[in-house]
């Protein structure tokens, strides 16, 4: 698949009392058409700062930006007039995390509102919005007023407008972030929906990495305004680099918290702690038994979790191994395989914000 978003060398500062501060860095993406790409990181990282260069909302420092093969933004200007970059405007809906929606207006009037210049007569701009609030899950609310809506109903209408002038791109910038996990996740749904249904392809920012690991295919982790790991969510996940994608992914809070209760503190000089994350489809070992059997190894499971990632079961262990030196030392070889990925822990780096 071509790539509808191409973020090359990306740099964004800003002058804030006489300092200049770099919120994004030397940052450089492709999304391919069809994409859901979930972008993570902690508040702060950059993201919003990264997605609002890709329609020019925010102007980079530096960098080139190309969307859907016109590039907007090189050689430290914009390369396109005013009008075509509001057309290109059109192209890439918007999504947020409090839904800005118009709350004196009816849910139909919001969605008109965003085809107030498009060259449809009144009739046809009517139909169309109520054929977007049909696909969102909302004819029937065509008449309500935002403030008669829950969260996850106004996010809908909110996806309905971002919808009304048929982009190919929508960004979603912490959208979930206000809503209940019920909420949380039929919006996700929808969102992975609409990617199908309509080939719409979704950036989508975020600090919860279960949403990314809903719906997305591909992702990238920002820290301290840089991609500091980018590739599909399968090999991200089965194979995080850096310290802090192994947190977002393998260590995930409830792994966390429940390691932090075993005080590892205390972990003996004959003990070794390691995170073990496998394709649970394709497992052939038994990867404890294996290591007392084969390795003479004594080994307890602190923590266990299975989720779906896509339609592969993906399981994360954290196990604690008694041994010798060596014997510990063997075990990442051991187990490794291609579908199982052993790190060991050193206990102060699993809660290190
Ligand atoms: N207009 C601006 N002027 C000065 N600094 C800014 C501006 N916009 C963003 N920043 C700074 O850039 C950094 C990145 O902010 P950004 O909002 O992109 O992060 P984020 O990862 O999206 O976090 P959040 O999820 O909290 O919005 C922050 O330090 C922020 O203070």
């Amino acid at each position: 698949m071509a790539d509808i978003i191409k973020l090359e060398n990306i740099e964004v500062s800003f002058q804030q009392k006489g300092r200049t501060v770099t919120a994004v860095k030397n940052v450089n993406l492709n999304v391919e058409q069809g994409d859901i790409f979930g972008i993570v990181g902690y508040s702060g990282a950059g993201k919003s700062t990264l997605v609002r260069t890709i329609n020019l909302l925010q102007k980079p420092t530096a960098g080139k930006i190309t969307v859907a093969g016109t590039t907007l933004f090189a050689d430290h200007k914009q390369q396109v007039t005013p009008k075509e970059l509001q057309a290109k405007r059109r192209n890439i809906g918007m999504i947020f995390q409090h839904f800005n929606l118009l709350n004196e207006t009816t849910v139909a009037d919001n969605v008109m509102f965003a085809l107030r210049h498009s060259p449809l007569s009144d009739q046809e701009i009517e139909t169309k919005a109520l054929k977007l609030l049909d696909l969102v899950g909302l004819k029937d609310k065509a008449n309500f007023y935002p403030v008669q809506l829950s969260g996850g109903e106004q996010q809908r209408v909110a996806i309905a407008r971002a919808l009304a002038n048929d982009p190919e791109i929508l960004i979603s910038d912490e959208a979930t972030s206000a809503l209940d996990p019920r909420n949380t996740n039929q919006i996700l749904d929808l969102l992975k929906d609409l990617n199908q249904k309509l080939g719409l392809t979704i950036v989508l920012i975020t600090h919860e990495m279960d949403a990314v690991k809903r719906v997305a295919n591909k992702i990238a982790v920002m820290q301290h305004g840089e991609i500091i790991e980018q590739g599909s969510l399968r090999d991200v996940y089965l194979r995080p680099k850096a310290e802090l994608s192994r947190q977002f992914v393998g260590g995930s809070l409830a792994a966390i918290e429940t390691l932090k209760a075993f005080n590892l503190g205390k972990l003996g000089a004959d003990q070794g702690l390691f995170q073990v994350v496998f394709s649970a489809a394709n497992l052939t070992k038994s990867i404890i038994l294996d290591l007392y059997r084969e390795l003479g190894l004594d080994v307890s499971m602190l923590y266990g979790n299975i989720e779906v990632l896509g339609n592969e079961p993906v399981g994360t262990m954290f196990i604690l191994v008694k041994g010798n030196d060596d014997q510990l030392a063997s075990v990442p070889a051991f187990l490794g395989d291609k579908d199982v990925e052993v790190t060991r822990i050193d206990e102060r780096g699993i809660w290190n914000d």
